[in-house]
């Protein structure tokens, strides 16, 4: 469990960070959402104490980061995967890591294996391409078998394969009942990925809630219909005494917002207007968050 707690940070004029408050729960993954420069990296190294917060804190199981006993043990986390010393081999890198922790030898081998670099363990880390340097970053993270994983943009730069090994990753992970934050700026993955989301933007909190809940409050339903008769069908949805609103969509189809698909069924059908063509359409995330920040001061200020 990880808890923020009225978490600010200033660099000089900047406002990295502004006031920001939500809890990362055990057993989902939390995507942690925002435009570039709204402070998700600032927030991460503040929750792993890396950065010292001008108000508010952090908390890992009741406790900031510093406090922690064995702290690679309570938390794993991935923030820059270049951050690694080219020189050393995959295995020397986790050994190393692992003796500073306290860590027995047999956890290198459990977390090579478990990011599917055991075959190049004893290679040089400068040969390493994108996608194995993230990998060898999470068999980091895993290497204390923590309960809480922090991970920012673990998908940046990496192929399909990598981003779909991540996401199957960070569920499974999720599903032994750890916490995981991960953050990422990609909306159709953390879509894929994420239960949960915090978005903020310029440092501020702008929504926490589930993704199914995010995509209903802030997305648009459309019902989608195409008629047999489409010039019947126009005047059903846009004649006189109809309180339905409908746009005209591509392949003669028409959009309905506002209605439930039942309602227009049952109106088509009572109007002898013969339908081959009802189908339910919801915002993506993308959507739903444009239409979230377009209506945010704090957004538009960033984006500007
Ligand atoms: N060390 C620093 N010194 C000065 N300003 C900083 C520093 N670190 C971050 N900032 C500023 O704080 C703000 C938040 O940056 P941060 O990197 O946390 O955002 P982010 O959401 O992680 O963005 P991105 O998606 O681009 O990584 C930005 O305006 C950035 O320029």
């Amino acid at each position: 469990m990880i808890e923020v707690q009225g978490l600010s940070k200033s660099y000089g004029q900047t406002l990295a960070v502004d006031d920001l408050s939500f809890g990362v729960r055990p057993g989902v993954v939390t995507g942690f959402l925002g435009p570039n420069g709204a402070g998700k990296t600032t927030s991460m190294r503040m929750i792993l104490g890396l950065d010292r917060p001008t108000a508010g804190r952090a908390l890992i199981g009741g406790r900031p980061y510093v406090e922690l006993a064995d702290p690679l043990r309570q938390v794993g986390a991935l923030l820059d995967a270049h951050a690694v010393h080219g020189g050393r081999t995959a295995r020397g890198h986790l050994r190393w890591l692992a003796h500073s922790n306290g860590l027995p030898d047999s956890r290198v081998d459990a977390v090579l294996d478990q990011v599917g670099l055991a075959e190049v363990a004893r290679k040089r880390i400068k040969g390493f391409s994108l996608g194995m340097r993230q990998r060898l970053g999470v068999a980091g993270a895993l290497l204390g078998d923590p309960p809480v994983l922090l991970l920012d943009e673990p998908v940046n730069g990496l192929d399909p394969e990598g981003i779909r090994w991540i996401r199957t990753l960070l569920r499974g992970l999720a599903a032994e009942g750890r916490a995981v934050l991960v953050s990422s700026h990609l909306m159709t993955e953390m879509a894929l990925t994420a239960d949960h989301l915090v978005v903020i933007g310029r440092g501020r909190l702008l929504a926490d809630a589930s993704t199914a809940e995010f995509i209903d409050r802030h997305g648009r339903t459309r019902v989608r219909v195409r008629a047999v008769d489409p010039d019947k069908l126009s005047a059903l949805l846009r004649g006189p005494g109809s309180d339905l609103t409908a746009e005209p969509a591509e392949g003669g189809a028409w959009e309905v917002t506002g209605a439930e698909p039942e309602r227009i069924a049952a109106l088509a059908a009572a109007n002898g207007v013969v339908l081959y063509e009802i189908a339910v359409q919801r915002d993506s995330l993308e959507e739903a968050f444009m239409r979230m920040t377009a209506d945010s001061v704090e957004y538009r200020a960033v984006a500007a």
